[in-house]
């Protein structure tokens, strides 16, 4: 056999724009650890949007600040690999990291303020990705702020330029932010809870832009906590509760069969637009006090093992 031929398994691992492999993170504070994420696995393909659902606190932002390289400074990567577009980015300094964040991953937050600077125009925060990862300056620069922005449907866009965020409504916003996300076609864009702060009709169109970026070939992993969300718009998911992946695979299958209690949970709690009649359950707080105490003796046997 030619040794130079990739093995097929070696193969479909490359093309993924983001494998994480029992990812385990911890805070480590005055001698005492507490554990935040416990072996968490996941992959996003380009092309395809892959959710990370849970309530809040479970580490869905904990595992996106560690695909990122903006981990906390206590946080400590103790076990397992972070895979971007094929490198092993696991052990990375701040200095390696910006050079791929933009590029190789980017982010757009729940709330597009926090991502824009206040007293900068949209024009120049375009600049500021676009000129030094592609060199664009002058005329080349505008016309390519402009095509972005078009690409996003924002009316107007060469009047978009010269405004100040605080000009622009929540939607258009979060337009801007998702085209410099863009800007230098990331394989990997990551969106936390990216239409929470947008109301209805806004939330449709940016779903719908997502939705876009995929069919351009970008790997999405989109944060949420809302399932109607998932149904609509991803091809896979994982659920995550206190730092550990309970249950993963393809929307179509987890909503058909949701296969743990904390899923089921999950799906008992959200209105189904398609049966209107579903009666609404809250999450058991015996459930939650259930995973909590498999989350600790989890850390147990971790701390057995090592
Ligand atoms: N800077 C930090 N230092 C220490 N612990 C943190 C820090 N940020 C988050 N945590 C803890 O990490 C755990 C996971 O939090 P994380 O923010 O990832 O949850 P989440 O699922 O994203 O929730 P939310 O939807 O509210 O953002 C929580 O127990 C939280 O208290």
């Amino acid at each position: 056999m030619n040794a130079s031929i990739p093995k097929p398994q070696a193969q479909a691992a490359a093309k993924l724009a983001l494998r994480i492999e029992d990812l385990h993170v911890e805070i480590r504070r005055a001698g005492h650890i507490t554990p935040l994420l416990r072996g968490v696995n996941l992959s996003v393909q380009p092309g395809r949007i892959h959710a990370l659902v849970g309530e809040s606190g479970g580490g869905k932002s904990m595992v996106t600040k560690a695909a990122t390289g903006l981990l906390p400074a206590a946080a400590v990567i103790s076990r397992g690999r972070i895979v971007l577009d094929g490198q092993d980015v696991t052990q990375w300094r701040e200095s390696q990291w910006r050079t791929v964040r933009g590029n190789s991953v980017s982010m757009v937050l729940q709330d597009p303020l926090t991502a824009l600077n206040p007293v900068r125009r949209i024009g120049a925060q375009i600049a500021d990705v676009l000129t030094p990862k592609q060199g664009l300056r002058g005329q080349a620069l505008v016309q390519a702020s402009i095509a972005l922005l078009e690409q996003v449907q924002v009316r107007d866009p060469q009047g978009v330029l010269q405004q100040y965020p605080h000009q622009l409504s929540g939607g258009m916003r979060q337009r801007v932010v998702i085209a410099m996300a863009w800007a230098c076609k990331p394989r990997l864009i990551i969106c936390d809870e990216p239409t929470t702060a947008l109301d209805v009709t806004v939330q449709k169109q940016v779903l719908r832009l997502i939705r876009q970026l995929a069919g351009e070939g970008q790997g999405i992993l989109l944060v949420t906590h809302d399932l109607g969300v998932v149904a609509k718009l991803c091809d896979s998911m994982s659920v995550i509760h206190s730092g550990r992946i309970l249950e993963a695979g393809t929307v179509a299958d987890v909503f058909a069969r949701p296969q743990h209690a904390y899923t089921q949970a999950l799906m008992a709690a959200t209105p189904r637009f398609d049966r209107p009649s579903h009666t609404l359950r809250p999450v058991d707080d015996a459930l939650i006090e259930r995973l909590s105490t498999e989350a600790h003796a989890y850390d147990q046997q971790q701390g057995a093992l090592a």
